[in-house]
């Protein structure tokens, strides 16, 4: 932003500039306008009470530094902006005109002090600022580049509940005025000047009582601005509007009713152009306020001189004090008010509007948002729980009685011939490619190339042995050292799931071979057997596998932290473009863009559940014992809470990159902590204790008890999923709640924080603060 050094007029085009004034018909200030010497003093002490439609009393504001430390914006604020004037308020960069009106648009509040806008607090309900009253242009563009010129005036209008007729009528006069570019253009391919009309016009839209613009016309041509000034200057003469201006282009405001000059925080004067440029015998305004900042160098800093300069309120002939002191409803019965609900609904369907247009746009996240969970779910289909392709394993047989290897692996007779290769074929037959070696160490060389996992080692004696000790359950006779009989195996334990695999193989295929030697020489089977059988089930099934306990836990995850992901981002994006704030200013409440969030989040996690579900069962071959509708149920209760989380998260970062750091750093731990690959039971005591709190372990145990044990909601596994989840989500929105309203920046406030506790003893504050002020002001300079 330019300072007051950085001057957009010259002289020449500053006499140009007036010039161009005359040819449009408008005079620098409005002849017909009540000007302040129609007045008496005691009209203006009366006025500056009742008629102020902005007044700001001992404003102080100030922001956290980075070192933590306030860093005072505001100090000593003094304003009135009288009813259907222009008032434009100037001052260098960081002087804190932005600050000041973010504080009368309720977005801000004051630390000290009291504001107050057509005499109700900010944020308060009866003042309906945030809502329709006021029409804000903030500094920063704030509309969505993805939208068209229309989509934009379209989604403000429909927050101020305009009819879909009212909002077109205004919409063509508005891209008249502002000779916009043709309606169905996206803003993100418009010219910079051309985005800052977008945004004028958005303010405008409604038509409100008043209007706060920060900095309108920069960007803006020198003809357009006339031609904005022309309009600003017919708004307030025939509508009555209020315009709060601040600019850096010093000579326009000339056309202004009222100026405040603002430096380090404060009102230094604020009077009528004319007046300034009689009082400091300049020319230009440019050189006046130049002469009040350098004059206010040299000032005593601390001592505020807005009492003794400022200038009381315009009174408009038509206008009597019974008519301002009428509620706020009274006061301004054009503007629209709806019920409570109504309004909320409108809202709520504007966002949801914007929303779903965002997400059509930008086609591919939407893609990539329907398809995330689904893919995720067939990702662990398809790499989890799958058995190795063509494992390979090496074999050195020295075993004496190999001699009839081509044996069929089936059992004929009690033979002892060729046990080993018996053994062999039957692992072969499991699908392992067995290679022979001469020797150990040529195995060895192999598993050490990589060629095999391991090699397993028949000693001389093992058909013979073992026959022997099947036939005669001997043990241990007849074998001439202890190892001769055994099979050794040696494997590569690098990859602990590969060589599990094969111990696992080997020692089902041995109790097989076992099982069919002893029946082909007529054995009792049980002889030599474990003394343990593990029985058909309770729950669940004997081939479920790995991949099915981490496909519950996936489920879970990705249906909460995906909608955490989306919603954030979308209350980021919306934070940082602006159009968040414009939007809250405008009346949309917090719970109404969390509402919102959860009905555009709504169809998407239904359609993620479905997607993950679907390739659970059909390719992962998950049974579903328990009510698939309460599998649902939970599912729906985890994004939805996954959604509020978003926007807890979202109320701490202030970009979207912060919001992908913080989710990833959660994401990970959750995904041990949450049991989704070792079970809890085997974690530290304490990390167990822990666990148990987080978001995503009951509720993967619910839902596994739903699928798995076909338990219903009463089941001991089952609520405690359901319960923690609502208890996250209520926590989630009380702590977004109390952020949102004591952190500064406030959303939603309920009551502005100032020296009084009600409107009416602020009423009757700012009514001897007045008395106060205009009886000590003495004389007003004219
Ligand atoms: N949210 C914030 N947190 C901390 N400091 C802030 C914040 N907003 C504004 N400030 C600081 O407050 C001071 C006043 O800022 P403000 O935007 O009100 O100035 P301004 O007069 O509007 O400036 P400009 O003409 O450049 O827009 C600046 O020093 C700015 O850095």
């Amino acid at each position: 932003m330019a300072g007051f050094v950085n001057f957009s007029f010259s002289s020449e085009e500053i006499n140009s500039h007036h010039r161009n004034i005359e040819i449009l018909g408008i005079h620098p200030h409005n002849d017909d306008t009540d000007l302040p010497s129609r007045y008496s003093m005691s009209d203006y002490k009366t006025a500056a009470t009742t008629y102020a439609a902005v007044s700001i009393r001992n404003g102080e504001k100030s922001y956290r530094g980075k070192d933590g430390q306030p860093v005072i914006v505001l100090k000593d604020f003094n304003m009135t902006v009288s009813r259907g004037c222009i008032y434009s308020l100037l001052g260098s960069s960081g002087s804190g005109k932005t600050t000041a009106l973010k504080v009368m648009v309720g977005v801000h509040r004051l630390d000290q002090g009291d504001v107050k806008v057509f005499g109700e607090i900010p944020g308060t309900k009866e003042s309906r600022i945030p809502g329709s009253l006021a029409g804000y242009m903030p500094q920063e563009t704030a509309l969505y580049d993805d939208f068209t010129i229309q989509e934009m005036l379209s989604y403000f209008g429909k927050i101020y509940s305009m009819s879909a007729s009212e909002i077109s009528e205004r919409s063509e006069f508005l891209i008249n005025l502002l000779k916009l570019p043709e309606p169905n253009r996206k803003v993100g391919s418009l010219s910079g000047g051309q985005q800052r009309r977008v945004s004028f016009a958005v303010a405008l839209v409604h038509n409100p009582p008043l209007l706060i613009l920060d900095e309108p016309t920069v960007g803006v041509d020198p003809t357009l601005r006339l031609s904005i000034w022309k309009y600003l200057r017919q708004l307030a003469t025939e509508s009555k509007t209020t315009v709060l201006i601040t600019t850096h282009y010093i000579e326009e405001t000339r056309q202004s009713d009222m100026i405040g000059v603002m430096r380090n925080g404060k009102i230094l004067v604020e009077k009528h152009p004319d007046v300034l440029l009689e009082q400091y015998n300049q020319e230009f305004l440019e050189d006046v306020v130049l002469t009040l900042c350098h004059s206010d160098d040299y000032a005593d800093v601390g001592v505020s001189n807005t009492r003794e300069e400022s200038f009381p309120a315009i009174l408009h002939a038509d206008e009597t004090e019974e008519n301002h002191n009428m509620p706020i409803k009274a006061q301004f019965s054009e503007v629209k008010t709806a019920s409570r609900f109504k309004t909320a609904s409108t809202h709520i369907q504007a966002l949801v509007m914007k929303t779903a247009t965002l997400y059509l746009r930008n086609f591919v996240f939407l893609l990539f948002s329907l398809m995330f969970p689904f893919s995720q779910v067939l990702v662990v289909a398809l790499t989890i729980g799958n058995k190795p392709d063509d494992p390979s394993f090496g074999v050195v047989n020295y075993d004496s009685m190999q001699s009839n290897c081509s044996f069929a692996p089936k059992f004929e007779n009690c033979s002892s011939v060729g046990l080993s290769c018996k053994y062999l074929s039957k692992l072969e037959q499991n699908g392992i490619t067995l290679i022979n070696y001469p020797s150990e160490e040529v195995a060895y060389e192999e598993v050490a190339r990589g060629n095999v996992w391991g090699y397993m080692k028949f000693s001389k004696n093992f058909s013979s042995y073992y026959h022997s000790m099947q036939e005669y359950n001997l043990f241990g006779e007849g074998v001439d050292d202890k190892f001769s009989h055994m099979i050794h195996v040696k494997m590569d334990m690098s990859s602990r799931m590969m060589t599990q695999f094969y111990q696992q193989l080997m020692i089902r295929v041995y109790e097989e071979f076992a099982s069919e030697f002893k029946e082909a020489c007529d054995h009792n089977k049980g002889v030599g057997e474990f003394p343990m059988k593990i029985a058909d089930p309770i729950f669940g099934s004997n081939d479920a596998d790995f991949r099915q306990f981490i496909l519950i836990s996936t489920i879970v995850m990705t249906v909460y932290f995906f909608p955490m992901i989306s919603s954030s981002f979308w209350f980021i994006f919306d934070k940082r473009w602006g159009t968040q704030g414009r939007a809250i200013v405008a009346g949309v409440k917090t719970w109404e863009i969390m509402f919102s969030s959860y009905v555009i989040e709504c169809p998407i996690t239904i359609f993620q559940i479905v997607s993950s579900f679907l390739v659970s069962v059909y390719i992962c071959d998950v049974r579903i014992s328990g009510s698939i509708f309460l599998a649902f149920a939970l599912c729906i209760i985890v994004g939805f809470c996954g959604v509020s989380g978003g926007f807890l998260i979202a109320t701490f970062c202030s970009e979207e990159i912060q919001v992908g750091i913080a989710v990833m750093g959660m994401f990970m731990p959750t995904f041990f902590l949450c049991g989704l690959i070792w079970t809890p039971a085997a974690m530290h005591i304490i990390v167990q204790y822990i666990t148990m709190f987080l978001p995503c372990t009951l509720p993967a145990e619910s839902l596994r008890s739903i699928v798995g044990r076909g338990g219903g909601l009463l089941h001991p596994h089952v609520w405690p999923g359901f319960l923690i989840m609502l208890i996250y989500g209520a926590l989630y929105w009380i702590f977004i709640i109390l952020i949102h309203q004591y952190r500064d920046g406030n959303i939603g406030l309920k009551k502005s924080k100032t020296n009084c506790k009600s409107s009416q003893q602020c009423n009757k504050l700012t009514l001897k603060f007045n008395q106060q002020w205009v009886q000590s002001a003495g004389p007003v300079a004219l």
